[in-house]
């Protein structure tokens, strides 16, 4: 599988003499989901904008594709698209608009775009709300606008930060059903979550950062070892983290 993601020895935060996480190591491969998982405050999302560029590291390195932001900003922009945690929208524009602002920024082609929009908006029940602005819609119905925006895109790298909040378990389930997907198609993935049961079931790694550095990390059978539980859940290991056990 190749490399898609690569932070190395990555230190950073917010202000040059106060960096929030430290020496962080982690590589996500083509076809792969990487689950990014730690208390409030751990540094996961702080990990997140590193990778998207939009923080610069203090140290280390992140290259995606092989490519780090300062080589070629646009390039390496181009490989990733974000679902965030909290939606960001425009309030000005609709629906149809967004997806159609992202398929223009993208360079989509019109055949791509128009089944790909088709399939998303009836997959989310978003269809009927489409020439609607998003400031009349629920919160789910606005996470559901940044979700149809990352996968009409179909990038090499899919950073999704906390995306089941607020999503009906109909929802939940599309999301994770287009994650599999994309990663059968050789998307990479990298998946931060407090859902630990989800995590277990859709990862096929896991990085677990504990007060901005990594105190676990690899398949849930190596981080067992790691730990010396060999019979703990992901659960169960990460509690003993949180609580300074290990
Ligand atoms: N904009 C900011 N400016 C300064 N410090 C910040 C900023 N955002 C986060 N931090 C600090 O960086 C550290 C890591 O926060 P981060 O948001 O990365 O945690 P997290 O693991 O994503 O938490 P959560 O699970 O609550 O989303 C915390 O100490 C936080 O106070």
């Amino acid at each position: 599988m190749p490399l898609l993601l690569h932070v190395q020895n990555l230190t950073g935060g917010y202000h040059a003499d106060h960096p929030v996480i430290h020496d962080i190591n982690l590589t996500v491969n083509s076809g792969e989901i990487v689950g990014l998982i730690g208390l409030n405050g751990a540094g996961k999302s702080t990990i997140l904008k590193h990778v998207l560029g939009l923080l610069d590291p203090l140290a280390g390195e992140i290259r995606v594709g092989g490519l780090t932001a300062q080589e070629d900003p646009v390039q390496f922009r181009s490989r990733i698209a974000y679902i965030p945690e909290t939606p960001k929208l425009y309030a000005e524009l609709t629906l149809r608009e967004h997806l159609e602002l992202t398929a223009m920024v993208w360079q989509l082609d019109s055949e791509a775009y128009k089944n790909r929009s088709e399939r998303l908006l009836e997959l989310f029940r978003m269809s009927d709300v489409l020439d609607r602005f998003p400031n009349s819609f629920s919160k789910g119905m606005q996470q559901k606008v940044m979700i149809l925006c990352a996968f009409l895109v179909e990038p090499a790298l899919f950073i999704v930060d906390e995306p089941f909040v607020g999503l009906d378990p109909l929802a939940i389930r599309s999301l994770l059903d287009l994650l599999l997907e994309m990663k059968s198609q050789g998307s990479a993935i990298l998946l931060s979550t407090h859902i630990l049961g989800m995590a277990e079931s859709y990862c096929d790694r896991f990085v677990l950062v504990n007060s901005g550095e990594v105190a676990l990390h690899g398949k849930l059978d190596d981080m067992r070892r790691q730990a010396g539980h060999p019979h703990d859940t992901l659960d169960e290991l990460f509690v003993r983290v949180a609580r300074g056990e290990l």
